[in-house]
């Protein structure tokens, strides 16, 4: 018997998506809501799912977790609720992705967790020397420390607060010559369109 998936993994959700105009995780990509894309990458890879979002959607049975800071402080609003999850199900690593990364690895979780040295190490996802400090392994032992940190009014920027704390990146390139970075993120309408047309070549 193989054994299961080790890590939750919660969906980032949260935000107001300004560029795009109307909530990300329904834009439709390919005839699907761009959350159903994201589900289906993500759930075969986590033991436990479930959707950060401050607004009712569609979750599909996944449950649903707000943030528990107010104002919309940004992703690591949406990272502190991740942690509370994983905290309540004691689970001490937990998966953030974020909805509009239609593209990511399929071997994700498995090759961050590759990463963790330890129980305090947060591992990070990169590609073209680039973080994707939203794509990420964390110990959900951070939990307070991080609420704390939005409470106390420090940065909002996820970088910020990764600069605190031991990161290992993990690299992942392209999957093949021309493909889309894997992180290729969904802002704008324009995005949307380069998404449509990638999936249109893949098919
Ligand atoms: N929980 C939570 N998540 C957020 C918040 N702001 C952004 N996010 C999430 O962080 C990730 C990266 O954010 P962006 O790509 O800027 O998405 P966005 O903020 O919805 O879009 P814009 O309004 O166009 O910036 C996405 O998965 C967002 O859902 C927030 O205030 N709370
Ligand atoms: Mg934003």
């Amino acid at each position: 018997m193989t054994a299961g998936p080790t890590f939750p993994g919660v969906i980032l959700a949260g935000g107001l998506s300004r560029r795009m105009g109307e909530n990300k995780a329904n834009v439709m990509l390919s005839n699907r809501p761009l959350l159903h894309h994201i589900i289906e990458r993500l759930q075969p890879q986590v033991s436990l799912l479930a959707i950060n979002s401050n607004i009712v959607l569609e979750a599909e049975g996944y449950p649903l977790l707000a943030d528990d800071l107010p104002d919309r402080p940004g992703p690591l609003a949406g990272i502190a609720a991740a942690m509370r999850f994983a905290a309540g199900n004691a689970c001490p690593h937990v998966l953030t992705a974020p909805v509009d990364c239609p593209f990511l690895p399929t071997d994700l979780v498995s090759r961050l967790a590759s990463g963790l040295e330890d129980a305090e190490t947060i591992a990070v996802a990169s590609s073209g020397g680039r973080l994707h400090p939203v794509a990420a392994l964390w110990p959900t032992g951070l939990g307070e420390t991080l609420h704390r940190w939005l409470s106390e009014g420090e940065s909002r920027r996820v970088t910020d607060f990764l600069a605190q704390h031991r990161v290992v990146p993990v690299n992942f390139t392209p999957t093949s010559a021309g493909a889309l970075d894997p992180f290729f993120n969904i802002n704008t309408r324009d995005d949307l369109a380069i998404a449509e047309a990638a999936l249109t070549d893949e098919s």
